[in-house]
């Protein structure tokens, strides 16, 4: 049974997710009917026990992984027969958790790749964008990424996305193998790229700090939406700590 969660604002989603079905073998759906809406400038957290299909569930939004039913729209378009490199066009970005920037390249030059899908003219002002917002990357553009922190390297695969100025952006564990400092960088990175009015879909292990910035969380278990709830409300839950167990029971399947 899944549960739909539409924003309690009045701001119509920018990216909404209708009965989606996904995974890697048709026979065998990780993902297994899941609504979900978010909003500009929302930031959802999608938590749950290991292995509850977080991952696959936004790999199918952005498109890396095969959808088998259901529709996933943005701006009100349908774009779930668009191939993952099409719905970056469409302002759909997806930063996975690894591999997410090339080590042997400056900094400079991974945003330069990221900005070749742009029209010349937009290439150089969004690169001086993100290094607006990001200054600790701007500081020393010609520094091979490979030499970054892990959270400055989070850093330029956030700007890396940024770059094509998407609606959406989604984050697969982002501060995953990251020291508390380092998340709390990363998830302040977050919340400023909200304040421009993305709205950002967010993986996370780390439920408490994913909660702190987030405005909703959503509760997946064995590939459904299992609870939805505003974020303060997941905080305040004695029960979170059952989030990683498998067990969360609160209030499940109502919306
Ligand atoms: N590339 C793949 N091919 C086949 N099955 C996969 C693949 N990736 C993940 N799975 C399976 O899909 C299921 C859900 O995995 P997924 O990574 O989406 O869960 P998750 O909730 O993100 O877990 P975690 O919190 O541990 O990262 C698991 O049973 C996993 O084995």
């Amino acid at each position: 049974m899944s549960v739909s969660q539409r924003p309690s604002s009045a701001t119509p989603p920018i990216l909404e997710v209708r009965g989606l079905v996904a995974g890697y073998e048709e026979s065998l759906p990780i993902v297994r009917g899941i609504d979900l809406d978010v909003s500009p400038g929302e930031i959802v957290a999608v938590l749950g026990p290991n292995g509850a299909g977080k991952s696959t569930f936004v790999k199918a939004v952005a498109g890396v992984v095969p959808t088998f039913g259901g529709r996933v729209s943005l701006r009100g378009r349908d774009v779930t027969a668009r191939p993952a490199h099409l719905r970056v066009s469409d302002g759909l970005a997806f930063v996975p958790q690894t591999e997410n920037i090339f080590a042997s390249l400056t900094i400079l030059e991974n945003l330069r790749l990221c900005a070749g899908i742009l029209p010349a003219a937009l290439r150089q002002p969004r690169i001086d964008a993100a290094f607006a917002m990001f200054p600790d990357l701007g500081s020393r553009p010609n520094l091979v990424a490979g030499a970054l922190s892990g959270g400055q390297r989070q850093m330029l695969a956030t700007a890396r996305a940024l770059i094509v100025d998407p609606a959406v952006l989604i984050l697969d564990e982002p501060s995953a193998g990251l020291s508390p400092k380092l998340v709390h960088d990363v998830f302040e990175t977050l919340e400023r790229v909200r304040e421009t009015g993305v709205a950002i879909l967010l993986v996370e292990q780390n439920v408490r700090a994913a909660l702190s910035i987030a405005d909703r969380g959503v509760v997946l278990a064995e590939g459904r939406l299992r609870h939805a709830a505003p974020a303060a409300e997941l905080r305040a839950d004695p029960n979170l700590g059952a989030l990683f167990l498998g067990s969360y029971d609160h209030a499940e399947a109502t919306p």
